[in-house]
């Protein structure tokens, strides 16, 4: 499942039509996949309407509309702002003439019980004018199954802005999914997004983050396995007045399957979660310890921030440890303003939106309606693996490329969620050997956890705690041999 962003989308389309594949050759194929999929929730008795524009975008619908026709459907092919200009779209009318289909310019008497948007697609630009706005308006008012090509018109392919828009109940989206259909408010007008493949190439730098690839990355232990295979994670959190978070990162960490824990935190909080987690060992007073250059023997990975408060030891403790060559995980409390000077082993740091918006200087809004494109900037410039939190949690990494992830639920809308993220990144950091899918595969962990809770209660009273006691039983089902 790939994502595609409007250059990427262009570039492929001009590649194609460069090698020998038109423009007008890709628009048949497109509305070709677009009716072989849509036929499957239509109904023949339907009375479909097909708003079309005048770029490639109403190009997708004429052809569809062509094959409509041709199975006998009742569409009915309007131009609400005129007939096509794009090249590839005056071709296909023509050929939809010659065969003897009707089109309008206005829309017939209703009522549709199938209304599909083909009006705007990746050359969208904002503000829509007036009549778009009033004919938008007049589409969401109608009691009709509402299906959208490639997005909804009135949102942008890479953006999330979003005022006035087509609220489909489908989007079939060409090629690859645009990053709209991930970001706020714009997601909320897709509906059900899927993918329709166009014959290209897939080469995308952004990809969804699937079951597939946890398949394929995770599987069962060797037999001659030991604690030392899994190596020991140092995971540096909590205080007296927040042991909690120490304790939901362990108990993430030992439940993805670290080898060996040990948490650096203060003798208060190490009391408390030793009766939980009596796995775990304890550096008392960690933090500082830390400060002062003390550090555990054998260390794979470290994780440091959920429930820590002190950022002057934290500042102390990281410039300590930033020479040392194991991937660090950086959260919560230690994700205060910092430059990230350049270190030989990964950074991975977890924000949520507000944290992302202290370290960037930008507005939680402006994040979420690009928090692709930020999250990929701030990842290149820093040379850090951004995991930006929330519905859609992307993961950005330093190379351009990157995931995102679409399980979880707002039953994780909950104090200590995070704090569990952040120990089950650094268990599977440490018991795993690839970094890239290790971290995809602890964020799709956790989501999928709250997907299976919900199952079971209602998603107010799923508390943090609860998402590793299901850990085993969603991973046995996906880890195989
Ligand atoms: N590789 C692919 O993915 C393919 C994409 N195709 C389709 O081509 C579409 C892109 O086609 P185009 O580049 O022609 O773009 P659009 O079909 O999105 O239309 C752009 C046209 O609308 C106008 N426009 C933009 N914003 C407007 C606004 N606010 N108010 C009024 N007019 C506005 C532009 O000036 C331009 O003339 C895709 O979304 C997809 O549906 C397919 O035809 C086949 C291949
Ligand atoms: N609506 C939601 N859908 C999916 N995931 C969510 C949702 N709300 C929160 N989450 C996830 O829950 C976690 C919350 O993390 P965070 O805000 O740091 O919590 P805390 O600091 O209290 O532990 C993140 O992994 C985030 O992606
Ligand atoms: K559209």
């Amino acid at each position: 499942m790939f994502i595609y962003r409007e250059v990427e989308i262009r570039k492929a389309d001009e590649t194609a039509a460069q090698n020998g594949l038109s423009g007008n050759a890709l628009m048949e194929t497109a509305g070709r996949s677009l009716f072989l999929r849509i036929k499957e929730i239509l109904n023949k008795n339907s009375r479909i309407l097909i708003l079309s524009g005048r770029g490639n975008n109403g190009g997708d619908g004429i052809v569809l509309a062509r094959y409509l026709n041709q199975w006998g459907y009742k569409v009915d092919l309007v131009f609400p702002f005129g007939e096509p200009k794009s090249d590839s779209a005056s071709e296909h009318f023509r050929y939809y003439k010659s065969v003897g289909y009707s089109w309008s310019t206005s829309i017939g008497d209703g009522p549709y019980d199938v209304i599909i948007d083909a009006l705007l697609g990746v050359g969208t630009r904002l503000p829509l004018n007036q009549s778009y706005q009033d004919l938008l308006k007049w589409c969401n008012q109608q009691h009709a199954l509402k299906i959208a090509i490639d997005i909804p018109t009135g949102v942008l392919a890479d953006r999330g802005e979003a005022d006035i828009a087509f609220h489909a109940d489908y989007t079939f989206s060409l090629h690859g999914f645009k990053p709209s259909t991930f970001l706020l408010p714009s997601n909320t007008y897709f509906g059900q997004a899927e993918s329709i493949d166009i014959g290209l190439p897939q080469d995308a730098k952004w990809k969804i983050w699937s079951e597939k690839n946890v398949k394929r990355t995770m599987k069962k232990r060797g037999s001659n396995s030991h604690k030392g295979t899994f190596g020991t994670g140092l995971l540096v959190a909590g205080t007296d007045e927040m042991p909690g978070s120490a304790m939901l990162a362990g108990l993430g960490a030992m439940k993805i399957g670290i080898g060996k824990l040990v948490i650096a935190t203060t003798p208060y909080a190490a009391s408390i979660i030793a009766t939980r987690l009596p796995e775990a060992t304890y550096l008392h007073d960690g933090l500082n310890k830390l400060a002062v250059g003390t550090f555990p023997d054998g260390i794979r990975a470290m994780a440091i921030g959920p429930g820590l408060t002190d950022e002057k030891l934290i500042d102390q403790v990281l410039e300590n440890v930033w020479e040392k060559e194991i991937p660090l995980v950086i959260d919560a409390g230690a994700l205060g303003k910092r430059e990230f000077a350049p270190r030989k082993a990964p950074i991975i740091i977890t924000p949520h939106p507000g944290e992302f918006s202290r370290l960037t200087g930008l507005s939680v809004k402006e994040i979420e309606a690009n928090r692709l494109e930020i999250s990929s900037q701030f990842a290149l410039q820093k040379n850090v693996i951004v995991v930006l939190k929330g519905a859609n949690t992307v993961i950005a990494f330093p190379n351009g490329t990157g995931f995102i992830n679409r399980t979880g639920n707002a039953a994780l809308a909950k104090g200590g969620s995070g704090d569990t993220l952040t120990g089950m990144i650094l268990g599977l950091i440490c018991s795993e050997s690839d970094i890239t899918s290790a971290i995809a595969n602890a964020v799709y962990l956790h989501g999928l956890c709250a997907d299976e809770l919900v199952k079971e209660q209602n998603e107010r009273s799923i508390v943090a705690g609860d998402i590793t006691n299901v850990l085993g039983r969603v991973m046995n089902r996906l880890i195989t041999d």
